[in-house]
């Protein structure tokens, strides 16, 4: 038996609705996974893995095999954290029968704790459906990214009062299928304070507000390491991306003006 200190992973049952919030991140790959486990609850791997690491224009192009290849490395690289995998475009859509093959397949290959899909109402039977055959679910409701190509952009929901209604019912009905969590994303506070007054699981925001059981950023946005947009539900902690800008820029001025390398970095000199 080891002396130090060993604590389980986490599981859905380990992050409850309570009165701390939720700390949920996103992490694609083994070095991020490991510098963020001992500090978050959840560990994400996002789908937006396919905009962050491939450079995609949407999430829509992102496949079963990126995010089990990505899955497997976070859950390698932590012990703490439960890990939730993101359901591709496609994957879970067609039937309850295509979501299960797909969900199992992703636990299977990366030992992941729980997945996670974009919908509502009309996703709630493919819930009821995973979460009776051992599937944890966690639900994605207000902007849901993979429905770009029908709402025609990133757009914040809830603004208007049918537009609200959608989001609350569609959350209720996720939540009711059995889903373990709810992410609100891009939707007005007044309308996630409703549903997470409402609903007995948590609701974890991104650009929804303070009111929400839980927070989740995309880690590249939170630390200044990915350029293309900075949605405005982000805070930037650090600025990686310009320390990566400087780190390189004196490598490249270094190597040709030959200060690097020195005698410190060669393995013999003969002088
Ligand atoms: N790096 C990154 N961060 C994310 O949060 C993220 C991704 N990628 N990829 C998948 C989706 C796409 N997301 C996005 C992308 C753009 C906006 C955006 O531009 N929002 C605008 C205006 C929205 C409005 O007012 O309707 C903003 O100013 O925040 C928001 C969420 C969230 N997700
Ligand atoms: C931002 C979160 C909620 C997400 O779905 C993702 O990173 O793909
Ligand atoms: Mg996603």
């Amino acid at each position: 038996m080891s002396t130090t200190t060993q604590t389980r992973r986490r599981t859905i049952r380990d992050v409850a609705k309570g009165d701390v919030p939720g700390v949920w991140l996103t992490a694609y790959t083994a070095p991020v996974a490991q510098r963020l486990d001992p500090h978050v609850d959840v560990m994400l791997v996002g789908d937006s893995l396919g905009m962050v690491v491939y450079g995609l224009p949407s999430t829509v192009g992102v496949t079963m095999d990126m995010m089990i290849a990505h899955g497997a490395a976070v859950v390698r690289a932590s012990h703490r954290a439960l890990v939730v995998v993101d359901m591709p475009f496609g994957s879970y859509q067609e039937s309850p029968a295509q979501a299960f093959r797909n969900a199992a397949r992703i636990m299977a290959e990366t030992g992941c704790g729980a997945v996670k899909l974009e919908g509502g109402t009309e996703m709630a039977e493919t819930v009821r459906f995973l979460t009776q055959r051992g599937v944890p679910v966690c639900g994605h409701v207000g902007l849901m990214p993979q429905a770009v190509n029908t709402t025609g952009g990133f757009r914040t929901q809830g603004r208007d009062a049918q537009q609200a209604a959608k989001v609350r019912a569609d959350a209720h009905a996720i939540a009711e299928a059995g889903a373990f969590a709810v992410v609100i994303e891009g939707t007005v506070e007044p309308v996630a304070r409703e549903i997470t007054t409402s609903l007995s699981v948590p609701t974890i925001g991104i650009g929804a507000s303070v009111a929400c059981d839980g927070q989740v950023l995309v880690v590249d946005d939170l630390i200044g390491a990915f350029g293309d947009f900075t949605p405005r539900f982000v805070r930037r902690y650090a600025e990686v991306g310009a320390m990566i800008d400087d780190a390189v820029a004196r490598y490249a001025d270094d190597v040709r003006h030959r200060r690097f390398p020195t005698d410190a970095q060669c393995f013999g000199t003969g002088r």
